[in-house]
């Protein structure tokens, strides 16, 4: 059974243009799949419409077997605890501790009364630790946020996001603001995640050489249409002008 089944979406945020226009695809648990495309195409609505931060016009987005289409309040809470988000500017609350921005990940498990208070069990505690140190900055643990680098800020992100035990993490540009050394780093720990814990990953990349070197498969939108839809093996010279430089938007067919 696919983890994501998105059927016949549709999107517009001002009921005139559609940004996103008829998307089908199904993705599977552990797999690492980027979405590309130029500037505008429609990757954030995407990911805003699957974890639910927008509503969407119609079609179906069917998650670990549930249609969540009509989800209302406490159902979106549940499935935003089964959907972890790693930002692009990390998102982290930079007067707090790596620690606590971790445990942070643990707030949808909590009454609002628990979440004011911080109140974490040790067993979250311990939890928050063992990922800090698989992500390899646990000596870091109790500096504040904005001591670290971009590349360690964002690694928090991911342990704040690992630490809700997620099915499916999705991630908006996570490199856009790293070197290509803390882009690798952040890159590796990402397929690790997915190979190792069977964690789906949903990234969206400009960066087409690191969708090539780190996903399983690559979907492309332009224009808010699916025109690619593959392994880096089939994205050929003329299917990426095709993505980038196309006015037509048939789908590729792969
Ligand atoms: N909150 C919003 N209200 C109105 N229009 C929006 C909103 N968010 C995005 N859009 C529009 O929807 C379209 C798709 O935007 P989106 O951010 O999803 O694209 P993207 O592919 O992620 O772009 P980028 O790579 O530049 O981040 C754009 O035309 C954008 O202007």
């Amino acid at each position: 059974m696919s983890l994501l089944e998105i059927k016949h979406l549709n999107k517009s945020y001002d009921s005139k243009t559609n940004v996103l226009k008829d998307i089908n695809f199904e993705i599977e648990s552990g797999d690492l799949v980027s979405v590309i495309g130029p500037s505008g195409a429609g990757k954030s609505t995407l990911l805003r419409c699957i974890n639910r931060m927008v509503n969407f016009d119609d079609g179906k987005i069917i998650f670990d077997g549930k249609d969540t289409t009509h989800y209302k309040k406490r159902e979106l809470r549940k499935l935003r605890t089964d959907i972890g988000m790693v930002f692009q500017h990390y998102n982290l609350v930079p007067r707090l501790t790596v620690i606590e921005n971790v445990l942070h990940g643990r707030l949808g498990y909590k009454s609002t009364i628990q979440g004011l208070l911080s109140m974490f069990t040790e067993v979250e505690k311990e939890n928050a630790f063992s990922l800090l140190d698989t992500l390899g900055i646990v000596e870091h643990a109790y500096k504040r946020c904005d001591q670290l680098s971009g590349g360690q800020q964002q690694r928090v992100g991911i342990a704040r996001a690992l630490i809700q035990n997620p099915k499916l993490i999705l991630c908006d540009e996570p490199i856009a603001s790293l070197d290509p050394n803390a882009s690798k780093v952040i890159m590796t720990y990402l397929k690790q995640i997915t190979r190792d814990m069977n964690i789906t990953c949903i990234v969206n990349l400009h960066q087409v050489d690191v969708a090539r070197e780190y996903s399983d498969r690559i979907i492309a939108l332009n224009k808010g249409a699916v025109v690619f839809d593959g392994s880096h093996l089939q994205l050929t010279e003329e299917r990426m002008n095709h993505v980038y430089g196309m006015e037509t938007r048939e789908l590729i067919t792969v």
